[in-house]
């Protein structure tokens, strides 16, 4: 049976006259990423502090892991651990530091060895003895996952956790969530990048105007909006004005023509990667 790891129905908050949530209801499944898309401030934030105990609900039913996020906190908390927007590491202690003091309080019997297996984890074995202040934002954000994983949470909240994060590092955070996934870890995600939500995620809600617009997997979502044409794809202009050629005898018109460029991401990345491969060969 699939075990239902977070569940919300009728979540209503306000603060004060600003009815954030109106009525927001959904549910993620274990082993499952789920990501919540909305534009800035259409209340994900506030939906992840609810779901960590960090809020009380105004109203409405939430539960995580079959614990009640009111009344049962405590076994909320032991089950789940938040990454927030803002990264949460000590400035002044080393990588290593910052994880030991974490499983220390979370009163872990082999700390040491959780501590190493993170930081291997998190590659960041060889920056583990060095000041968090000198990290980089990336590095901060792994060391700030690898935190929330000591007590080895089944679920996790990841608020925004690619904000302010390059391209390069943004792949390399969607890959760690996916193989934290495929140890079983349920991922409750927010963004505003649509992409982020499209690669990552089994299932997508949309949150705008204090409710859910629209839940489902990624191509369901794809589907509830009328087709806009379709898309051939050939390996080069030359073939694709001839096949437009051989549609005209046909009677069939071709509205338009395109070249395909690449997006300036992939401009990025494939630069970078060369960069890479030439200061393999120096
Ligand atoms: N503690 C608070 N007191 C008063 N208003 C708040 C509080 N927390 C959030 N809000 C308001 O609730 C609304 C939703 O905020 P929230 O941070 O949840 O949005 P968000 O979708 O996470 O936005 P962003 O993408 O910018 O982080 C905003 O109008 C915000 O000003």
């Amino acid at each position: 049976m699939i075990k239902k790891m977070i569940e919300v129905s009728g979540l209503k908050k306000s603060f004060k006259t600003n009815h954030v949530l109106k009525d927001v209801s959904f549910t993620v499944h274990k082993g499952n990423i789920f990501a919540l898309l909305g534009s800035n401030g259409a209340g994900k934030t506030t939906v992840v502090k609810i779901l960590s105990t960090l809020l009380k609900p105004d109203s409405g039913n939430v539960s995580i892991g079959g614990f009640d996020v009111v009344c049962q906190g405590d076994y909320v908390r032991g089950c789940s651990s938040l990454t927030g927007q803002f990264v949460a590491v000590d400035e002044v202690l080393t990588g290593r530091e910052n994880l030991y003091l974490i499983g220390q309080l979370k009163r872990l019997t082999d700390v040491k060895s959780k501590v190493d297996e993170w930081l291997s984890f998190f590659d960041l074995e060889d920056a583990a003895d060095r000041k968090v202040s000198t990290y980089s934002g990336g590095m901060r954000r792994r060391l700030d996952i690898a935190m929330s994983l000591m007590g080895n949470p089944q679920v996790l909240f990841l608020d925004e956790p690619t904000t302010g994060l390059d391209p390069q590092n943004r792949i390399a955070m969607w890959d760690l969530v996916k193989s934290l996934v495929a140890e079983g870890t349920t991922v409750f995600l927010t963004t505003q990048y649509l992409e982020e939500a499209e690669y990552l995620a089994d299932n997508i809600a949309i949150l705008h105007g204090g409710k859910i617009l629209a839940e489902g997997t990624p191509q369901y979502l794809k589907e509830i909006i009328p087709q806009r044409g379709a898309q051939l794809n050939f390996q080069n202009e030359r073939k694709a004005v001839e096949a437009m050629k051989l549609l005209n005898d046909k009677g069939i018109t071709v509205d338009s023509i395109e070249k395909k460029l690449p997006s300036i991401e992939e401009v990025f990345l494939t630069l970078i990667d060369e960069k890479k491969e030439d200061s393999n060969h120096e």
